[in-house]
């Protein structure tokens, strides 16, 4: 992965000013890095690893909690003044949009969301974040406070050598056409919440 200045411009948002940055990953897809003020290397930044969920993130979905997990992040970052929003194209854990709608048909069978992915053939999360430790060595960061409920993202950015010095949680976005998913995220893939 490169990163060059001219793969960087600004994105205004509702909570502030925060500049984008095309990643050229090795996987060819396409993800970004949304960043916000200045930081102390020195300092932990506070981010957020953020998986594609084109039905959370933009279609408003009350099926899962990443629209609203997304929004917080942005939000906190801002106040926070300084950070980083991972954005990767790792739609449905990794198996992409048209297989998790056949895993949410599956799921309006009575299959959880671990269930209908093996039922299909996958994993339960096929996700890789090599990217995001790629990404976060780009950008000059070796030290982060971990806005996420999931272990596996924490303890992939120590095995890639990143310093997680706090998991910060986020909770956002529970209702009652979750409830279950979110339960089984939390006794099948360990989320804590
Ligand atoms: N395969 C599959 N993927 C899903 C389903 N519901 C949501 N997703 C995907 O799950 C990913 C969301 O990541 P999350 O699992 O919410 O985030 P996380 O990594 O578990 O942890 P947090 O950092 O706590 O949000 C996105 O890529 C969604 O598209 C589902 O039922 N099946
Ligand atoms: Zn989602």
């Amino acid at each position: 992965m490169t990163h060059k200045d001219s793969l960087s411009a600004r994105l205004p948002t509702p909570w502030g000013d925060f500049t984008i940055h095309a990643l050229e990953a090795e996987d060819g897809k396409e993800h970004v890095a949304l960043t916000f003020g200045e930081w102390d290397t020195k300092q932990p930044v506070l981010a957020r690893i953020h998986s594609e969920c084109l039905t959370g993130d933009a279609l408003f979905s009350l099926r899962c909690d990443c629209g609203f997990q997304l929004k917080a992040a942005l939000q906190k970052i801002a106040e926070e003044g300084a950070g980083v929003l991972l954005y990767l194209r790792q739609e449905g854990r990794g198996i992409g949009l048209t297989n998790k709608i056949r895993a949410y048909s599956l799921q309006d069978q009575g299959m959880d969301t671990v269930q209908a992915n093996e039922h299909l053939g996958f994993g339960a999360d096929e996700r890789d974040f090599k990217v995001a430790s790629d990404a976060l060595d780009k950008l000059g960061i070796q030290k982060i406070r971990l806005m996420t409920n999931n272990p596996r993202k924490v303890s992939s950015m120590i095995d890639a050598g990143i310093d997680v010095v706090e998991r910060v949680p986020l909770k956002y976005g529970h209702n009652p056409h979750n409830e279950d998913y979110l339960s089984t995220k939390q006794s099948k893939l360990g989320h804590l919440f």
